[in-house]
C-alpha cells in the first residue's frame, strides 16, 4: 500500500478532508501517516486501527519516506518544506490545498470533474505536484462547466459572496461573536414588540460601530456590514482572490495561451462557509435559456440547475442550503437586457467541500489508480 502522508489534517479544511476521506472509506486503501507541525510525539488521530505518534511535519527524512503527501497546513509551510523536499531527491506525489505552488510550471490545478485531461496528461508526463484551485473559481468551473467545456463562453464576470470560513477558523468565531454582541445590546428592546423599530436600528449601528466589538480577525466589523476587499492589493488594482480569477480557471482549463477573460468584485459577506456569486456571462452565441440549462446540468454530478423561480430560489440556492453538502446549484440563469449573448446566472457551494478538500481527496484517488 501507498504511504500518504498527511500534514494539516487537524486544521479546518485538513478535518472536511477527514471527514470526507473517511465516509467514502479511502484509508482502507492507503498507509496512512500524520505529521504535525506543534504535536510530535502524541497520538494521531484513532482511524480503527491502532492510533500511531505523530511525526515532525519539518522533518525531510521523514517526509521523504512517503509515496504521497497531502497538506492542509498552509502556504507557509508549502514554502519552507517543499523546495527542500524537492532538492533532496524525493519524486512523489505533493497534493496541496495552499495557493504557493498553483502557478508554479511544474503543478498542476486538480478539479477533476472540469480537467480531468489535463491531470492524467501531466500524470503521463511525470508531474508530481497537485495543487487545489482557489475556492471561488473552483466552485465557478463545477457550476459552469457545461458553458465552459463547449466553449460558449466569451468571458465572465463574477461578483462573489464569499463567506467568513475562508479567511479561516477565527474569523467564523469573530462573526459569530459580533452577531451575538449585536443581539445581545438589543435583546430587551427585541422582546418588546411595540419598540421602535428606529431605535434598535440606531443601538445596533452603534454597536456595531463601537471600538469593543471584537473585530482583531477581520480587522472591521462583519455582522450587519460586508467587506469588498479579501486578500492583498495587485498592481492592477484587483484584490488578489480577483485576480486569480483568471489566472487560475485558465490553467485549469488548459486555456492559459488564449485567455478567457473572468474578472469581478470579490466581498466577504456574513455567511458561514458557502460561497455564492453572481456571474454575468458573455455567450459566444445566443443559446435559449433551455438550451444552456441543459448544457449545464448535463456536464457533472453535483451541477443543479434551478429554475428561475422566486420560490426555489429562495429555498435552494443559498448557503444555507447547500451548506455542508457537495451540491453545487446554479440558478437565476435569464437573458439579461444587454443583448441575447448575455445571461444571468448565481450558484453557491461549500468552500470548505468542493472549494478545498474534495479536489483533494479526489486527486489521491487519481494518483492511487495510476
Ligand atoms: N480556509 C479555507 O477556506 C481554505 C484554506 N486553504 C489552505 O489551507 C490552509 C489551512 O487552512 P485552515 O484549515 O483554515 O487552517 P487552520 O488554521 O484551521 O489549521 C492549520 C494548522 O493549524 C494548526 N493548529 C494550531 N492550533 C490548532 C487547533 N486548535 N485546531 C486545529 N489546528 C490547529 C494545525 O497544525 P499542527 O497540527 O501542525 O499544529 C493545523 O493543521 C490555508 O493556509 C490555505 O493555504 C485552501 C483553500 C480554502
Ligand atoms: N481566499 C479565500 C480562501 C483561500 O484560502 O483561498 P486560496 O486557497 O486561494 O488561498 C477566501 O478568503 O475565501
Amino acid at each position: 500500500m501507498n504511504k500518504v502522508g498527511l500534514v494539516g489534517w487537524r486544521g479546518m479544511v485538513g478535518s472536511v478532508l477527514m471527514d470526507r476521506m473517511q465516509a467514502e472509506g479511502d484509508f482502507n486503501n492507503i498507509d496512512a501517516r500524520f505529521f504535525t507541525t506543534s504535536q510530535t510525539g502524541q497520538l494521531g488521530p484513532d482511524l480503527a486501527g491502532e492510533p500511531k505518534p505523530l511525526q515532525d511535519a519539518t522533518d525531510v527524512s521523514a517526509l521523504s519516506q512517503m509515496d504521497i503527501i497531502i497538506s492542509c497546513q498552509g502556504g507557509d509551510y508549502t514554502k519552507s518544506v517543499y523546495p527542500t523536499l524537492r532538492e533532496s531527491g524525493w519524486q512523489g506525489y505533493w497534493v496541496d490545498a495552499a495557493s504557493a505552488l498553483r502557478m508554479t510550471d511544474d503543478s498542476i490545478i486538480a478539479l477533476d470533474p472540469v480537467n480531468k485531461d489535463v491531470i492524467e496528461q501531466g500524470l503521463e508526463q511525470g508531474v508530481k505536484t497537485f495543487v487545489g484551485g482557489n475556492c471561488t473559481v473552483s466552485l465557478m468551473l463545477i457550476a459552469l462547466g457545461g458553458l465552459f467545456e463547449q466553449d460558449l463562453i466569451e468571458w465572465v464576470s463574477p461578483m462573489t459572496y464569499q463567506a467568513a470560513s475562508g479567511a479561516g477558523a477565527r474569523n467564523m468565531r469573530e462573526l459569530i461573536t459580533q452577531m451575538g454582541e449585536i443581539h445581545r445590546s438589543v435583546a430587551q428592546q427585541l422582546a418588546n414588540p411595540s419598540s421602535a423599530i428606529l431605535e434598535i436600528d440606531k443601538i445596533v449601528a452603534n454597536k456595531i460601530k463601537a471600538d469593543d466589538l471584537p473585530k482583531d480577525q477581520f480587522g472591521v466589523p462583519l455582522a450587519g456590514s460586508l467587506i469588498p476587499w479579501i486578500d492583498v492589493p495587485m498592481p492592477s488594482g484587483q484584490s488578489k482572490e480577483e485576480w486569480k480569477a483568471q489566472v487560475e480557471a485558465n490553467k485549469i482549463l488548459g486555456s492559459s495561451k488564449s485567455p478567457i477573460p473572468i474578472d469581478g468584485l470579490c466581498v466577504r459577506v456574513g455567511a458561514m462557509r458557502c460561497h455564492s456569486q453572481a456571474m454575468t456571462i458573455k455567450l459566444k452565441e445566443n443559446l435559449s435559456v433551455d438550451e444552456i440549462e441543459r448544457i449545464l446540468a448535463s456536464h457533472n454530478e453535483w451541477v443543479k440547475v434551478i429554475p428561475n423561480d422566486r420560490q426555489q430560489t429562495a429555498e435552494e440556492l443559498t448557503p444555507v442550503n447547500v451548506t455542508g453538502t457537495l451540491d453545487i446549484p446554479v440558478g437565476r440563469i435569464r437573458k439579461l437586457t444587454m443583448g441575447p449573448e448575455y445571461i444571468s446566472a448565481f450558484t453557491v457551494g461549500d468552500q470548505l467541500l468542493w472549494g478545498a478538500a474534495e479536489p483533494l481527496r479526489r486527486m489521491l484517488k487519481i494518483i492511487l489508480a495510476k
